[in-house]
């Protein structure tokens, strides 16, 4: 198997005490854990990504991720862990997509958040699969994903891809007899064919164009969030990268000419963090070989830090 140990967590120290708290001074391996708390786990894949024509590095996506949340500051005392990372060896993805599920319906059964660091976007899948055995497999709780993308990402494939992986959720959740919402904030119509626009329609999945999700949209934005929210129990909330713009997340298989501002996904990630019903997120296809100094990595970890916060409220 693939599993890895938790790298060093190093950054600016200001000095011992509350006062000077941050990201690396405060998360601890998820072996030693006391009290609930939010775990990291990272996937380095990019396996999908290969498998999708697109352009390979995510699999160092969880790395720099961790490295860009290091230094980031805490205002309140509570717990984070980092269960590490499983690796996708060999181009066995299937493998290292259940891997990845056990570790994540392990923390959610001992009361944990996970917040899983992608890896292409193959990576919702693998969550999905820790999500469906951490709710219960006998569980009449409707689960909904809600996925920030230029992209539906339901593609038809022979085998799993990036660009599968809520096409295979939808039809798990068919298979179970259960019923399934997905809703996708960003898409870019250029980027997705008509095929891919008639299966969301057959599969009723609601979605807002970059168009529609510019910043002096975010009421109408919010209210979309607000509206899937009221239909579901449980949500995933799955971020891929290639949904901001391209001068803000150029570290991405596939940049956004227009994009969803930062503080529209901003907003949009505190919505659902802050609703009560986050049962995990993801963040997807970081590649920091296409970053530019740094700043995918830098807004993705903001988004992780603001979904922190904003659940931390709610609790
Ligand atoms: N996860 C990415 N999915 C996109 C990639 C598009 C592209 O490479 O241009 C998709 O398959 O549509
Ligand atoms: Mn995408
Ligand atoms: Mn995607």
């Amino acid at each position: 198997m693939n599993r890895v140990d938790p790298p060093v967590w190093t950054g600016r120290d200001d000095g011992p005490g509350a006062e000077h708290r941050r990201w690396h001074g405060t998360v601890r391996p998820l072996d030693g854990a006391d009290r609930a708390g939010t775990v990291i786990v990272g996937f380095a894949s990019d396996e999908g990504v290969r498998r999708n024509g697109g352009r390979t590095g995510a699999a160092e996506g969880p790395t720099a991720l961790r490295r860009a949340l290091a230094p980031l500051a805490l205002h309140r005392d509570e717990a984070l862990y980092d269960a590490g990372d499983v690796r996708v060896d060999d181009g066995d993805l299937e493998t290292g997509q259940r891997a990845l599920g056990a570790v994540v319906a392990g923390a959610m059964r001992a009361g944990h958040l996970p917040v899983v660091l992608g890896g292409g976007h193959e990576v919702a899948y693998a969550s999905y699969l820790g999500l469906d055995e951490g709710l219960g497999s006998d569980r009449t709780r409707t689960l909904g994903v809600l996925n920030i993308d230029a992209h539906f990402d339901l593609r038809e494939e022979p085998r799993p891809t990036s660009g599968t992986p809520f096409l295979q959720i939808s039809e798990a959740e068919r298979a179970r007899g259960r019923a399934f919402r997905y809703a996708v904030v960003g898409i870019n119509e250029a980027a997705n064919t008509p095929v891919l626009f008639d299966r969301a329609d057959r599969l009723g999945v609601g979605y807002l164009t970059d168009d529609q999700c510019t910043a002096t949209h975010l009421e109408r934005v919010l209210a979309f969030v607000r509206s899937f929210l009221d239909t579901v129990d449980d949500v995933h909330l799955t971020l891929d990268l290639d949904a901001l713009p391209a001068w803000v997340a150029p570290g991405v298989s596939a940049p956004a000419p227009l994009g969803v501002p930062t503080e529209v996904v901003q907003a949009v990630v505190e919505e659902v963090a802050a609703s009560g019903r986050l049962a995990l997120f993801d963040v997807a296809e970081l590649n920091p070989s296409l970053d530019v100094d740094g700043r995918t990595a830098r807004v993705a970890a903001r988004m992780v830090d603001r979904v922190r916060a904003a659940r931390g409220r709610n609790s």
